[in-house]
């Protein structure tokens, strides 16, 4: 298949619109594209390139929230084109893709990914599946971060003291006790792949409490950070962060006056933005872009990932002592300022530096 795109000498090497239409359509229709160059008035195309072809595997909900028409018509602009994938046919049957996005559930799904891989590795599979892996089990997810131990003069970045319970949920209260975990706790399932029930979680006030929960599960001490999160979303080396609204505080007075297990399903995907909130500065304040960068490209090296968010928390009353507590591959970057610009961008440098 010829897929070739005559482009003309904008700066920002984008498409002239009406090229770009053409070329999605003769796209979808015909196997072979000869782009027309459109004209600067200079009589002469001053670069060719090829058209970037992104094949993707989502969730409907994903293709919904991610495929945003603005998405595709910024993409068009700078010759790439989304395909979907039809899981119902061969994968070396379809593009070719010079990438493919994926974020879908299963054994059966990973093996024909790994298998593609190995027949094809001149496509870009964002991202390999064993490195997906990694992240939905709780008790693997934030190994990397506690690893790195990361300090430097911007802050120290590490996980909170956790504990994996297998099973036996009448061991739990011993467990906590010989491990040393400060109540509350919160109590969150082990595996992490992205189900309904992987997202139940739920804070233990007592030690009696303990007992009520359901194993397979890692249990975390909480962190108080005043109520507001940080997540930090990462497109290859870009990194975008925004505050969303989360836990309150649970003070000493608090936890000698509660007691039981309070379950909230699904609540960060329910907590809304905190961007425009008039919160205390030392709450608010996003954590230092310095340290950003530097934490996140050492991780997305050990994680072996580029597409994923953190969940960052700045330990109350401290100006510099953060805590990564959920790591999530492909979230929800529909909610990312400027997502578009930044996710087309990364998918014409990953073919650039081929
Ligand atoms: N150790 C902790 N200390 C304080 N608050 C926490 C802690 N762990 C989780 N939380 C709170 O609970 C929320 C949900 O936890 P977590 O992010 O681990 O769950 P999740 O279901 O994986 O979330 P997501 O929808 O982002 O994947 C967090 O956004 C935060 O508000
Ligand atoms: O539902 P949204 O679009 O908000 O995206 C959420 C995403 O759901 P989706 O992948 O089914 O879309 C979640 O993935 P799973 O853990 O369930 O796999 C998880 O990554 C959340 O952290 C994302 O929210 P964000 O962290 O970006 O706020
Ligand atoms: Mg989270
Ligand atoms: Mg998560």
């Amino acid at each position: 298949m010829i897929v070739k795109a005559e482009m003309v000498g904008k700066e920002s090497g984008e498409l002239c619109e009406s090229g770009a239409e053409k070329m999605s359509s003769q796209m979808r229709g015909d196997d072979t594209f000869e782009g027309n160059a459109c004209s600067l008035g200079l009589g002469f195309p001053l670069q060719q390139r090829k058209l970037v072809v992104v094949g993707y595997a989502l969730t409907s909900k994903k293709t919904k929230s991610f495929m945003q028409p603005k998405l595709e018509g910024l993409a068009r602009n700078k010759g790439i084109v989304f395909v979907p994938i039809d899981q119902n046919r061969p994968l070396s049957d379809q593009g070719p893709f010079d990438i493919v996005l994926h974020k879908l559930l299963g054994k059966e799904w990973r093996q024909i990914l790994e298998d593609y891989r190995q027949v094809h590795p001149e496509v870009t599979v964002l991202d390999p599946p064993d490195a997906i892996q990694h992240l939905h089990n709780r008790q693997y997810m934030l190994q990397e971060v506690a690893y790195m131990n990361f300090s430097g003069p911007y802050g120290k970045v590490s996980v909170p003291s956790q504990l994996v319970i297998k099973r036996d949920a009448s061991s739990i209260p011993d467990a906590v006790n010989i491990a040393g975990l400060r109540l509350p706790l919160v109590a969150k399932p082990l595996v992490a792949d992205g189900s309904a029930k992987s997202h139940e979680l739920s804070l233990a006030y007592d030690q009696y409490s303990l007992r009520k929960l359901e194993p397979p599960l890692v249990l975390q001490e909480f962190v108080n950070h005043g109520g507001v999160l940080f997540k930090v979303y990462i497109v290859g080396e870009a990194i975008k962060v925004v505050r969303r609204f989360s836990l309150p505080n649970v003070s000493r007075r608090d936890l000698s006056k509660s007691a039981g297990v309070f379950r909230f399903p699904r609540v960060s995907c329910a907590a809304a933005s905190a961007d425009d909130a008039d919160l205390d500065p030392g709450i608010a304040e996003l954590p230092p872009r310095p340290l950003l960068e530097r934490f996140a490209k050492e991780l997305r090296r050990r994680l072996g990932l580029q597409l994923f968010n953190l969940d960052i928390i700045r330990e109350h009353g401290t100006k510099d002592r953060f805590y990564v507590i959920d790591i999530n591959y492909f979230p929800g970057y529909g909610k990312m300022p400027e997502y578009e610009h930044i996710f087309t961008d990364f998918l014409l440098s990953l073919v650039r530096s081929k």
